[in-house]
């Protein structure tokens, strides 16, 4: 089956499309990538999201005519990745995260609450495609986080005989999948959570430092010029969300533009390219505490995908955290560390398609497994 899989990040960089040739059923699939394209948002739209993901205030007839346009962009990278090919079978969009909430019992919030615009109908409405959409809602309504959802994904995908791995996406957030060898005779539990700030704080950094001429650090370069502040990484590693035990997931929420400002205060006595090599060493220690606090064991391989895979002095940061692993980036062992996510939706509607349940409990918290996503039909 041919699947279209469409994505935008916590990054808002652009629409991430997969063009996936899928078969095989439940965990035993092969997902073969026909190609792969960002698209970027046009500039005006890309900040209208990033004013209202920082939580700026937006009208009802201003949101409805936001998702629209996000849907209509969706709409274009679909029908864009699939020029020159025979038509897709079905879309799988994840769309556009504004807002995100996960459930807060002690305060007396049992569902959470996220918001992804680009609404499935409107896009299989200009596609003519068939589209699976919403992914997020039937997990959190079972009491779920609502997020990670590609760790099973991975399972599928990146699951080795004899070593232990763990997938590490570094998007604008970064997420991990723990997945034991199928061989392990000790715990064979797939776990998986957001291990808190990616490449998010870094490119509202680098906007930062550079008055809004560079977007992010280019292999970060500039930060590896800097020397990272450690006192100031483990002073912030004691924070709340770094501690707190899974399941958990965050986002621009959490880790925006007010977080930055705080880090800014924090850091106030460093130079500019210290201040990068510090945010960068925090990302990569963040990950590397969450491995070594709530994992059964280190993992023998770390596959890096996302943007943050494409940042040398990032993976050199977490290949020091983490000096007992080897950290590669999933293009080394065979899958495309830019569309990783993309495909992950692709193969997500392929099971929602297929009434197989495409959510882990065991890492959102919901209380049993569930179809993910609501199907629009071809209107
Ligand atoms: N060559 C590069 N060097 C350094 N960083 C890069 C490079 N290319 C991309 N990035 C970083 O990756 C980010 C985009 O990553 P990605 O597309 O994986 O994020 P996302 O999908 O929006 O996020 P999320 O996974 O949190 O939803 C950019 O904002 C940038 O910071
Ligand atoms: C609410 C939301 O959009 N969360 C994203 C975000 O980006 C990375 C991390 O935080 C992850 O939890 C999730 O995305 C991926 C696709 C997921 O659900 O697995």
């Amino acid at each position: 089956m041919r699947v279209i899989g469409l994505i935008s990040g916590t990054s808002v960089d652009g629409i991430d499309a997969a063009l996936v040739e899928i078969s095989g059923s439940g965990f035993d699939l092969q997902a073969e990538l026909i190609k792969g394209a960002t698209y970027p948002y046009p500039a005006a739209l890309q900040q209208q999201i990033l004013g209202v993901g920082e939580g700026e205030a937006v009208s009802m007839p201003d949101l409805a005519d936001l998702d629209d346009r996000i849907a209509a962009q969706f709409a274009q990278a679909a029908i864009a990745i699939q020029a020159h090919h025979p038509k897709a079978d079905l879309i799988g969009s994840h769309g556009q995260t504004v807002f995100h909430r996960p459930p807060d019992r002690r305060n007396g919030l049992q569902l959470g609450y996220s918001m992804q615009l680009g609404r499935g109908e409107a896009i299989a409405h200009l596609t003519q495609i068939p589209t699976v959409s919403n992914f997020r809602a039937a997990d959190i309504a079972l009491g779920g986080q609502g997020a990670p959802l590609v760790p099973p994904v991975d399972a599928a995908l990146f699951r080795h005989q004899t070593y232990d791995r763990c997938v590490q996406n570094i998007g604008g957030i970064g997420n991990l999948t723990y997945l034991p060898a199928k061989d392990s005779e000790r715990s064979t539990k797939i776990l998986g959570w957001d291990t808190g700030p990616g490449n998010m704080l870094l490119d509202l950094a680098v906007q930062h430092l550079s008055n809004g001429e560079k977007t992010f650090d280019d292999n970060g370069a500039w930060a590896a010029t800097g020397t990272p502040d450690r006192t100031l990484v483990d002073h912030w590693l004691q924070q709340a969300y770094f501690q707190a035990p899974p399941p958990k997931s965050t986002g621009r929420e959490h880790f925006g533009q007010a977080y930055l400002e705080q880090c800014l205060l924090d850091a106030r006595d460093l130079n500019a390219a210290d201040l990068l090599a510090t945010l960068t060493d925090l990302t990569a220690a963040t990950i590397a505490h969450s491995y070594k606090t709530f994992l059964p064991r280190l993992p023998d391989q770390v596959l890096i995908c996302g943007g943050g895979s494409r940042n040398a002095y990032l993976k050199q940061r977490i290949q020091t955290h983490l000096s007992e692993c080897t950290v590669l980036t999933t293009d080394d062992v065979g899958l495309n560390a830019d569309f990783k996510e993309a495909i992950a939706f692709a193969v997500l509607a392929y099971w929602r398609h297929h009434h197989f349940p495409g959510n882990l409990p065991e890492v959102t918290g919901a209380t049993r497994a569930v179809f993910l996503g609501e199907i629009y039909h071809v209107p």
